[in-house]
């Protein structure tokens, strides 16, 4: 057996009050992601959203959970990809698709055998894997950095100058609920998302990347006039309810994958809240 999973129940605002930082941490952070010659996933009852990792060092099949009562993972499912490691290869019911660098893959519901597999064992590619449940099939599609749609946001003065890759996104890629993206901050940028936002038809989870060593990010989550803080290292994740700001500072620039799914595919429906109203 190569897939592993760990369940997190939903929470409300309510919750989170009398959290303690272990709870907090329980509850949220994701510190499991990217160990060598394994795929594990943390199911969420967050929209039932999932997030996960895959580094293979041999070829590592992809199987069906429990939570899933499924024959096969991506039965009644569909899932992103992008790969922070070096280059690799998923095989998808005997078809090879490449992802180098950064690099994203959709894989639609339906799909039944799925191969993660590394280019060189020693430089293993390292799969950041998202998953939703999907009600019907749409094509299978890759998405260089190129491809993705740009939004080049915030600003130097401000330490929030960076540039969201909206990869997997409606004109990009058909999918059922699911949408993901890499945001990259600029030298000297530490803030991502502010002003922060709500968006209580969807959740999202985000994942640090490209963080230097000895180098932490400080993520604020809770409703706007209620956060609190959870400290976080380079390739961990956080799940940010619906009713859950979702914006953090580093104590240096790096990157991060947000993805997110719910009710509805409009990335800008978010519900702002001024930075001034903060609590
Ligand atoms: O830096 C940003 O701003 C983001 O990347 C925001 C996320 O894309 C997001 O939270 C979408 O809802
Ligand atoms: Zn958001």
């Amino acid at each position: 057996m190569s897939t592993f999973y760990e369940t997190r129940y939903a929470s409300g605002p309510k919750a989170i009050k009398n959290h303690d930082t272990t709870q907090l941490r329980e509850e949220f952070l994701i510190s499991n992601l990217m160990e060598e010659g394994k795929i594990n996933f943390t199911y969420t009852h967050f929209d039932r959203y999932m997030a996960g990792s895959a580094v293979p060092i041999e070829p590592l099949e992809l199987e069906p959970i429990d939570p899933l009562k499924a024959d096969y993972f991506l039965e009644r499912r569909e899932m992103g990809i992008i790969n922070v490691g070096d280059s690799g290869e998923i095989e998808i019911d005997g078809n090879a698709y490449k992802l180098a660098h950064k690099e994203a893959l959709y894989i639609g519901q339906g799909n039944k055998k799925v191969i993660f597999k590394s280019d060189d064992k020693k430089k293993p590619a390292k799969f950041y894997i998202n998953s939703a449940p999907a009600h019907t099939q749409h094509p299978i599609k890759k998405v260089s950095l190129e491809d993705a749609n740009k939004l080049d946001l915030g600003s130097l003065e401000t330490s929030n100058d960076r540039i969201v890759n909206q990869m997997i996104i409606g004109g990009i890629v058909t999918t059922c609920q699911l949408q993901m993206g890499l945001t990259e901050l600029k030298t000297g940028s530490i803030w991502n998302t502010m002003p922060p936002h709500t968006h209580d038809r969807r959740m999202e989870i985000y994942f640090y990347l490209d963080l230097p060593e000895d180098q932490s990010i400080c993520h604020f989550m809770g409703e706007p006039q209620e956060t609190r803080h959870v400290w976080m290292q380079n390739h961990e994740a956080i799940i940010s309810p619906p009713w859950s700001i979702h914006a953090g500072a580093g104590t240096s620039n790096y990157s991060f994958i947000w993805g997110m799914a719910g009710e509805n595919l409009d990335y800008t429906d978010m519900d702002k809240a001024k930075v001034t109203d903060l609590k």
